[in-house]
């Protein structure tokens, strides 16, 4: 926390001067308003004749006293608001950068709802702490022990009246805490939870209306929500317990007040002004005492919240980064070293011996059973993971050794799952290279087949996406995946499942596009359907996790059972695709 309020240190401590301003015009005033009644108004330094000069002189300090400390408390929350806003700022930005080097382990660790629990609300728990920190704690401080002392100030016996009831304050506070505590850590778990189902369920609306799972989801997100009203009330009902209690200690305090002090005027040793002074202190240090509660209640959320940002400030990427910059003499070549792969937490091996050589400008088909390990595959060349055992090799060089941004320029991913962003149409395909020109995009989205329905569209290149890509098909999607990835200058290109919803004329089209445009470039193509690997130089078949058989379509068929089974179970499209060409 102190590497983000050092640099706003000077303004913290300008901050505290308006505010220890602020509070000392406070601490005034009941002292001279108790000069006004007892010299002005009851004129006990007259021989009891009002004097009205006095009043209107006293009067105007005390105007001016109170102007002085509105102008301090005003400047006191410029300077708060403003330092905790830019630390919360600063935050986030950290946290940011932060998630963004996690791996997706790491991700999948905490959870997208935790992390954006923790990139918003946390944040503005911790903002809310600093602020009120710097700001209530001063006034507090102040407030308290200078009741106490103008009280003392006053008349000893006071002093200690209020004295006397402090312990069973601090007890009050105490207690209140720490059974308050807990529940602040627990309160930020169930936020958790609730963003963890309202995100599921926002981005998986469509399937739960088709799967008429509404009841269902409502149910589960109601007993999340339950779950966090319960632990809010326990909270509340902690600190409702604590105000009457603490408004009943110091209105005993006040009833002795009264008690003392009305004896002491009827011996003729106080004055009234005297005992309304005390009153006043009393209720000020009442006051300052309750916002120590409020302090408490939100410094403890945001300790809590801290901790929770903290988690994620100092979780060290799990992936490190290599030295090498990416400057290779060959480009796209690829090599698998007896690669095994399991995932995080998983003892169950995904990838087993792999062994695989993959020269500059081949296509490589990838196939295999549902499950078999093909996108774990191809996941470890681009780093998303990194291998259990033996080495991945691009232009020779093992890829844990690249700096991870040059390893990932070389190559281009269509992954299974489309993500569209809510950009243009031309915006979305630019992600893959920002510098591409107009006609860049065009040709590349001619290559993914995707330029004749942009055309149809009412704005072409500058049709909006909707959030995930909403307002197009499931081919379409894909051309616009296919086209991000291929504008991008990369030496690989990597297709995982990325043309399962393309018909198969289409799908041809757009291989065949490639391959004249794009002739250089390393195409790794996982599929289902032998009628998409056909044209590949290689067709690497897989079974659990190894490879059983690598070959050209017409070798597999007379030497690989599995792929003459696959192939057999695709006739149909066989004879289709063969129609194709
Ligand atoms: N993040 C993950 N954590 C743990 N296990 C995983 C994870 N992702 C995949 N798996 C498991 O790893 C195995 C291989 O998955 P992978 O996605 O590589 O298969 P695939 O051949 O690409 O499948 P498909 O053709 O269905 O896409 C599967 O058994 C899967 O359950």
């Amino acid at each position: 926390m102190w590497k983000y309020i050092k640099p706003y240190l000077l303004f913290a401590i300008l901050a505290v001067c308006f505010m220890i301003t602020e509070v000392s015009m406070d601490l005034l005033q009941p002292s001279l308003m108790s000069q006004i009644i007892d010299e002005g108004v009851m004129g006990s330094h007259n021989q009891g004749n009002p004097d009205l000069d006095l009043v209107v002189k006293l009067g105007l300090i005390m105007i001016s006293i109170i102007v002085i400390g509105a102008i301090g408390g005003f400047l006191n929350n410029i300077f708060v608001q403003n330092i905790s806003q830019r630390i919360g700022n600063k935050m986030r930005q950290d946290s940011f950068k932060r998630i963004m080097s996690f791996s997706f382990p790491q991700i999948d660790q905490f959870g997208t709802g935790s992390l954006v629990t923790r990139m918003t609300n946390d944040i503005t728990q911790v903002q809310a702490y600093i602020s009120m920190f710097i700001r209530t704690m001063v006034r507090t401080g102040m407030m308290m022990f200078g009741s106490i002392f103008f009280m003392f100030r006053l008349d000893p016996k006071f002093g200690w009246i209020v004295l006397c009831a402090f312990p069973f304050v601090i007890g009050c506070i105490a207690l209140c805490l720490w059974k308050a505590n807990p529940l602040f850590d627990k309160l930020q778990r169930q936020l958790d939870d609730i963003n963890n189902i309202m995100q599921e369920d926002i981005a998986g609306i469509r399937m739960i209306k088709a799967c008429v799972r509404e009841v269902y989801e409502k149910i589960r997100f109601g007993k999340a929500n339950d779950a966090l009203i319960k632990t809010q009330l326990k909270t509340l009902m902690i600190f409702a317990f604590m105000n009457p209690i603490m408004n009943m200690l110091m209105y005993s305090v006040i009833g002795l007040l009264i008690h003392f002090g009305s004896k002491d005027i009827a011996a003729g040793v106080s004055s009234p002004g005297t005992i309304m002074a005390a009153i006043t202190y009393t209720t000020q240090l009442l006051n300052a005492i309750l916002s120590l509660v409020m302090l408490f209640q939100i410094v403890s959320k945001g300790l809590a919240s801290w901790h929770r940002l903290r988690v994620i400030l100092e979780t060290e990427p799990e992936l490190v980064d290599g030295a090498f910059n990416g400057q290779t003499l060959t480009n796209g070549a690829i090599t698998f070293e007896d690669v095994a792969f399991s995932f995080p937490d998983s003892q169950q091996p995904v990838l087993k011996q792999i062994n695989l050589t993959i020269n500059p400008g081949e296509t490589i088909g990838l196939m295999g059973a549902t499950g078999c390990g093909k996108s774990s595959l191809v996941n470890l060349i681009s780093r998303f993971y990194d291998v259990t055992s033996g080495r991945v090799l691009v232009d020779g060089v093992d890829v844990r050794e690249y700096q991870q941004q040059a390893l990932r320029q070389k190559i281009a991913v269509v992954l299974q799952k489309t993500d569209l962003f809510n950009v243009t149409i031309a915006d979305n395909i630019r992600w893959g290279n920002p510098q591409a020109s107009d006609e860049e995009v065009v040709d590349t989205a001619k290559i993914a087949q995707a330029h004749a329905f942009i055309s149809e569209t009412e704005n072409g290149y500058q049709n909006m996406v909707t959030e995930r890509g909403s307002n197009l098909s499931g081919g379409q999607k894909q051309r616009l995946s296919i086209a991000r990835a291929v504008i991008k200058p990369a030496d690989i290109i990597i297709f995982d499942d990325a043309t399962s919803a393309l018909d198969l004329s289409t799908e041809s089209n757009l291989y065949q596009a490639l391959n004249q445009q794009r002739p250089e470039s390393t195409k790794i193509i996982v599929a289902q359907r032998i009628a998409t690997l056909r044209q590949a130089n290689k067709i690497v078949v897989m079974d659990q996790g190894q490879i059983v058989a690598i070959g050209a379509h017409d070798e597999l068929m007379s030497s690989c059972d599995i792929y003459q089974d696959i192939y057999q179970s695709q006739l149909g499209e066989e004879d289709e695709a063969n129609e194709q060409h």
